[in-house]
């Protein structure tokens, strides 16, 4: 158990004066409340935090961890318009923040994410919202409790301000274990979608719509329904994927009763002190079973010219988009090899100073950026056109913009991959390829199963494969 004391006069002093904001404006009025706790093991939170909310959100990247409880402000959006309008809502929101505290400024202060495409899917086209309660850390930095309170023009709800701190002391205090690792559970079922002949035909047909010019990359997705005899439970899942995927970002976003988890190698945009970082990721190779097949394996990743033009049409996209925003934009001339425990890509960092900061945040990069050609396609509105009409399910979250943004517009966010859907006893996982001039479907088919790997593991769905497909 951490121990910390919350100044709750003092924040019931931050919150009158929301309150007059609020009158005085008439708009609702975030009222927020910051400070510096003791560190704490982000594993060890989740229990507790699963436990008390059904509006949970959990982010655990090399850069920052942040995770949350419950909502005080949401900021949603349909359609294509879906980044311009949580924008349109958060900007003045963010402005009109009454803070308090002895916490620095700046840290995470809203969370969420966007569906890969509109669609109708359970999960909403966009939503970001103010956590109630939010503990977040970045790399270097405090441990950093931050509480808020919406404020609507009116009269005030007076007791609000003490839920809000029960909830916090409620969460911190029942801090004590990791989640276990759920058992495999016996008659638990995996069907794919599309079935396996049917995709690998895609995948050809995707082939000869870049012979013929339609397009030069598409990535190709597939889903994995796995149901289970019992529901998932989400903490044993995340701590799962934090033990077994270090290095890649963790999320989870808990909506009522739907969740949508993962953990993606790959960063999309992050924005701080007017620096953007991103990341182009592509092309797949397994890992060697002995250190002198890996080695071989990492070298031939390095070597395929197929997997270096699939990586250069990522570089090249995101490239021209920081130049439009950012100038002295850095891309090293050669990719590296990222190694994850499952399997490894080429990777290049792009790196960039925002020309305009005051008129450009984090989110006009995720609008400016999403879908890369690493998970859509190259050009990319032809490729989005087929993918729609190729692919037999909404994409939901898969592959959409997942993070955190703090009050100036700056943050970070990841590309939802080697992620499912949770909702009851089914988890829905998806996995895609780039398939370009040269590809062979039957490998592509391969290159998912080991992306839906890392899922499985933290599921606890052993050997899918031939043998592990009908039931496991
Ligand atoms: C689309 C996915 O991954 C993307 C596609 C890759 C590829 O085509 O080789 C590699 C890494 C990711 O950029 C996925 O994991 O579902």
């Amino acid at each position: 158990m951490t121990s910390f004391h919350i100044d709750l006069s003092g924040f019931m002093e931050v919150h009158a004066k929301a309150v007059a904001e609020a009158c005085n404006s008439g708009r609702a009025t975030l009222a927020t409340w910051r400070q510096q706790i003791d560190p704490v093991d982000p594993a060890e939170l989740l229990i507790p935090l699963f436990v008390h909310t059904r509006r949970a959100f959990v982010w655990i990247s090399p850069q920052s961890s942040v995770l949350a409880m419950g909502t005080a402000a949401d900021f949603s959006g349909r359609g294509t318009a879906r980044f311009a309008a949580v924008r349109a809502g958060w900007e003045p929101a963010a402005r009109d923040v009454v803070e308090g505290g002895t916490g620095p400024r700046g840290t995470p202060s809203l969370v969420g994410g966007f569906a890969f495409a509109p669609g109708d899917g359970p999960m909403p086209d966009g939503l970001m919202w103010v956590p109630r309660v939010l503990i977040s850390r970045e790399a270097g930095g405090p441990t950093v409790l931050a509480l808020s309170v919406g404020v609507e023009p009116g009269p005030a709800v007076p007791d609000d301000v003490a839920r809000v701190v029960n909830q916090a002391y409620g969460w911190l205090t029942a801090v004590g274990g990791r989640p276990c690792r759920s058992p495999h559970l016996e008659g638990t079922t995996v069907t794919e979608v599309p079935p396996p002949d049917e995709w690998k035909a895609l995948a050809g047909r995707a082939v000869e719509q870049v012979g013929g010019g339609a397009f030069g990359k598409a990535v190709l997705a597939r889903q994995l329904r796995v149901d289970a005899p019992c529901s998932y439970d989400i903490p044993s899942v995340v701590g799962a994927l934090i033990e077994g995927q270090p290095g890649s970002t963790v999320f989870a976003v808990a909506l009522d009763r739907h969740a949508f988890v993962g953990a993606t190698p790959e960063r999309l945009v992050g924005v701080r002190a007017g620096q953007a970082r991103s990341m182009s990721l592509a092309a797949s190779m397994p890992r060697g079973t002995t250190p002198a097949e890996d080695t071989r394996l990492r070298d031939a990743l390095l070597a395929d010219d197929k997997s270096r033009r699939e990586q250069q049409m990522v570089t090249a996209m995101l490239r021209q988009a920081f130049e439009r925003v950012c100038g002295d934009v850095r891309v090293p001339a050669e990719p590296y090899v990222m190694d994850l425990p499952n399997l490894r890509h080429l990777h290049s960092r792009i790196e960039g100073r925002i020309a305009d900061p005051s008129n450009t945040g984090v989110l006009d990069l995720v609008e400016l950026l999403h879908p890369t050609p690493a998970v859509g396609g190259h050009p990319r509105q032809a490729a989005l056109d087929w993918i729609a009409a190729a692919e037999p399910f909404d994409r939901g979250w898969y592959a959409g913009p997942v993070g955190w943004m703090n009050t100036d517009q700056e943050g970070d966010f990841a590309v939802a991959l080697r992620s499912a859907h949770l909702h009851g006893r089914t988890a829905t996982l998806y996995a895609g390829c780039g398939i370009v001039a040269g590809s062979d479907p039957e490998a592509e088919l391969e290159e998912t199963r080991l992306k839906f790997r890392t899922m499985l593991d933290a599921l606890a769905v052993p050997g899918y494969g031939p043998v592990g497909v009908g039931t496991s």
